[in-house]
């Protein structure tokens, strides 16, 4: 079997579509959606990550505001930029770029963000009514995953689904969002990590194979069911002297190996991570709506 490619940038672009249409409609209520994102330090990934959510804003119409702090700043200065977004009624959603700087506790960061303006879904708040299964912004690429299966028209009700990695941000709340009695839930679901025993034995039952490790080749094609869907949340970079960076992204799975025996699988670059980028925008768009008293 050679596997349909679900391509996260067309359903992205889609998406973008609708949200584009939206916020056009927003703007003639005098309603323009805000977004302030905030970026500490300087790694370049993180750097390539924000700028392309910057671009994203401006495509569809959304007001960003870009905030970009020197690596030795303060946990207080970052509180206090953190604090006066919280009450810039301009602002809809804050964006505080992870990982943070060792000498800022990141959970004490995360917690002072307004859960109503929390458009990544990482306050305690937001995950806490996620798991209980009551309205949230739900966490980006989580969300961007499910929209990936639905869309690419795979069954979630009664799936077997195995996730590899347990992250607070891609594993821990797929695996919440899957089990929920929901349309966006009903499946089965096992998560694999570094303590698991064998984790192909796992993978080799599973319709849907969800890895989120970061690590690249971790999913082989002998790990993986005949017919399955494969969806790579990884991003990672090596070394590419062919590159005119020095470098390329690979995600998690042997992509040309698995491609033979799943039934689908997504690629990277132009999978996963433009969907993360476009549920932070819907998610923006929802709580300028929520703050308008529209929604
Ligand atoms: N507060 C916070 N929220 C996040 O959502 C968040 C974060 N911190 N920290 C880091 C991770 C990672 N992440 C990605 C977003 C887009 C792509 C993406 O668009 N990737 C392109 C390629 C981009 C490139 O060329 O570098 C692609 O896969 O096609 C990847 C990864 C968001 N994250």
């Amino acid at each position: 079997m050679t596997a349909k490619v679900i391509s996260g940038k067309e359903i992205a672009h889609q998406i973008r579509e609708e949200l584009k249409a939206e916020v056009a409609q927003l703007s003639k209520k005098g309603i323009v959606p805000g977004l302030g994102v905030v970026l500490v330090g300087e790694d370049p990934a993180s750097i390539s990550y924000v700028t392309a959510k910057e671009r994203a804003c401006e495509d569809i119409g959304i007001f960003s505001d870009d905030n970009r702090l020197p690596a030795d700043t303060s946990e207080e200065e970052l509180l206090a930029l953190v604090d006066k977004m919280n009450k810039d009624t301009k602002i809809n959603g804050i964006l505080v770029q992870l990982p943070l700087p060792d000498h800022i506790d990141e959970a004490r960061v995360l917690l002072a963000i307004d859960p109503a303006k929390d458009v990544d879904g990482f306050h305690p708040m937001n995950v806490g009514k996620m798991v209980v299964g009551e309205k949230a912004f739900l966490p980006c690429t989580p969300h961007g995953v499910i929209q990936m299966i639905k869309r690419a028209g795979v069954e979630l009700s009664g799936a077997e689904v195995v996730i590899v990695g347990r992250s607070n941000i891609v594993g821990k709340p797929l695996a919440n969002l899957l089990i929920q009695k929901s349309d966006k839930g009903n499946a089965t679901v096992t998560v694999c990590h570094t303590r698991t025993k064998d984790i192909a034995a796992h993978t080799r039952n599973a319709d849907i194979v969800i890895a989120a490790v970061g690590r690249p080749n971790t999913i082989t094609a002998d790990m993986v069911k005949e017919g399955a869907c494969v969806i790579d949340v990884g991003v990672n970079r090596v070394a590419d002297a062919t590159k005119k960076k020095g470098f390329r992204l690979v995600g998690d799975v042997d992509f040309e190996a698995v491609s033979e025996k799943a039934a689908c699988i997504t690629p990277v670059p132009g999978g996963v991570g433009p969907m993360t980028i476009t549920m932070l925008l819907y998610n923006t768009v929802e709580s300028a709506k929520m703050a308008n008293g529209i929604i």
